[in-house]
């Protein structure tokens, strides 16, 4: 049987993701490791899976004005995104070539009315290059919302949260590629030593303003080089990398990381304790337990110590108490958009006010476990107050033994303390001011 084409590939990945509302990472993940696909093609298929997903709602607003009124099944909906979103976002394909593709596959896996529809439909977008200036009528925040294929509800949202200039550069931020970002393992070499190694293997190696333990790659696989398997470094967000820090963590310290799968925050955490003292990481998940454990022994730590538990009952562990805890928790994910672009069109507001809930609980169980005088760093990868700020000013007006701590400015970078630090003990990192994921972080200090 011929081997399949990236396109038909990528309709494929849409085709699973919508019907077992499936994540399209991992979708697309195990599509890449069965398919011997070379690195051109793979990349194509995901550019396509991530592209079509992340545009849809401008894709379906303009596809609307052609099939509106039709009966148009699942995959040949897929289909018609796909090729639209090659049609308007890729340059490098020719139209000509889309709708050829299209077609053929139309006919392939359906029948010959469906392949003249297709023909039918992409020929009439083509004809109509205007048609893209005519889509977003309505009020300004329904506008950027077709523009810029974001919910309505959460544009409206964020609108009122950051005003309506600074929710189009989030949105318009989502919308551009990720920065693929590593982390070094600072146990066995130093960043620019890390640096040097890689010269010779990517187009582009840069340092991270953003962290000092961060590098900026691209033109290759990270994850694919023999640094990568013999624990040089860890492929890591830049905005990640300013949680452990914030911890301001000592060699010998006792230290818990409530959320800590798969690791990327312990390990880290690991490396500033420079491998000494005691490291409890746990999560709630069984089969998460290895992944910790994997990524300790590929980065060479020894200290720290995988458990299982939900965070809200590891008071009945008999752990003791600890001078610092990291809850890095589990939260709606609006600041990684960019890499997960399902999590726009699956999430509801309800998803924020229930995960809001748990994070509060969270939050206290794990403040129980701190030593006076000892620090919490509560961290998300989202961008919702109700998740972030809310939860931690709330926090301190409920338990006057707990006040956020402002000195956390003196661990971060001085770009991030000069961009979005305010001195209250919490920053908001959003995905266009370093194009890295957005983030939150607070510092909780127990009174002594
Ligand atoms: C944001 S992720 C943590 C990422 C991790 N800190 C890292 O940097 O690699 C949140 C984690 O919390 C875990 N989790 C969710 N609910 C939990 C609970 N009630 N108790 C403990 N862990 C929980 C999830 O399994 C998930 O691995």
């Amino acid at each position: 049987m011929a081997k399949k084409g990236a396109r038909d590939i990528a309709l494929d990945v849409l085709n699973r993701v919508e019907e077992h509302q499936s994540y399209s990472n991992l979708e697309l993940k195990s599509v890449l490791d069965r398919e011997e696909l070379r690195a051109v093609d793979a990349g194509l298929v995901t550019e396509l899976v991530y592209g079509t997903i992340q545009r849809r709602l401008t894709l379906d607003t303009a596809l609307d004005q052609f099939i509106r009124g039709k009966k148009v099944q699942s995959w040949v909906k897929n289909l018609l995104r796909l090729s639209v979103y090659q049609i308007h976002y890729l340059d490098r394909i020719p139209d000509r070539a889309v709708v050829h593709e299209a077609v053929e596959i139309a006919k392939r896996r359906g029948h010959q009315g469906i392949a003249s529809m297709v023909n039918g439909v992409l020929r009439n977008v083509l004809r109509q290059p205007g048609l893209w200036k005519e889509l977003g009528q309505g009020d300004e925040i329904r506008q950027l919302s077709i523009l810029e294929s974001h919910p309505e509800w959460l544009v409206r949202r964020w609108a009122a949260q950051y005003g309506l200039e600074e929710t189009r550069q989030i949105c318009e931020s989502n919308n551009r590629p990720p920065h693929p970002s590593i982390r070094v393992n600072t146990l066995k070499l130093t960043r620019e030593e890390l640096s040097e190694k890689l010269a010779a293997h990517f187009s582009t190696v840069e340092l991270s303003a953003v962290s000092p333990d961060g590098l900026l790659l691209d033109g290759g696989h990270a994850a694919g080089t023999q640094w990568y398997r013999q624990g040089d470094f860890t492929i890591q967000d830049e905005s990640s990398m300013l949680v452990a820090p914030a911890l301001a963590v000592e060699p010998g310290m006792k230290v818990l990381d409530a959320c800590a799968a798969p690791g990327g925050k312990t390990t880290h955490i690991a490396a500033l304790m420079q491998n000494r003292g005691k490291l409890i990481a746990s999560d709630v998940h069984p089969h998460k337990r290895d992944l910790i454990a994997q990524n300790a022994r590929r980065l060479g730590t020894t200290i720290i110590e995988p458990i299982v538990s939900d965070a809200l009952h590891l008071g009945e562990k008999n752990l003791g108490q600890f001078d610092r805890i990291l809850l890095d928790a589990p939260c709606t994910g609006f600041g990684v958009i960019r890499r997960k672009p399902d999590l726009k069109w699956n999430k509801t507001p309800e998803d924020v006010k229930a995960i809001a809930e748990l994070q509060y609980e969270l939050l206290q169980s794990v403040s129980e476990l701190l030593q006076p005088g000892g620090l919490l760093v509560y961290s998300t990868c989202t961008i919702e107050r109700e998740e972030n700020e809310k939860i931690v000013e709330r926090f301190v007006r409920e338990h006057p033994e707990f006040e956020l701590d402002p000195s956390l400015s003196k661990d971060l970078p001085e770009a991030v303390r000069e961009k979005v630090d305010k001195g209250l003990g919490y920053i908001q990192v959003l995905p266009h001011h370093f194009e890295s994921d957005g983030f939150f972080i607070a510092r909780i200090k127990r009174k002594a």
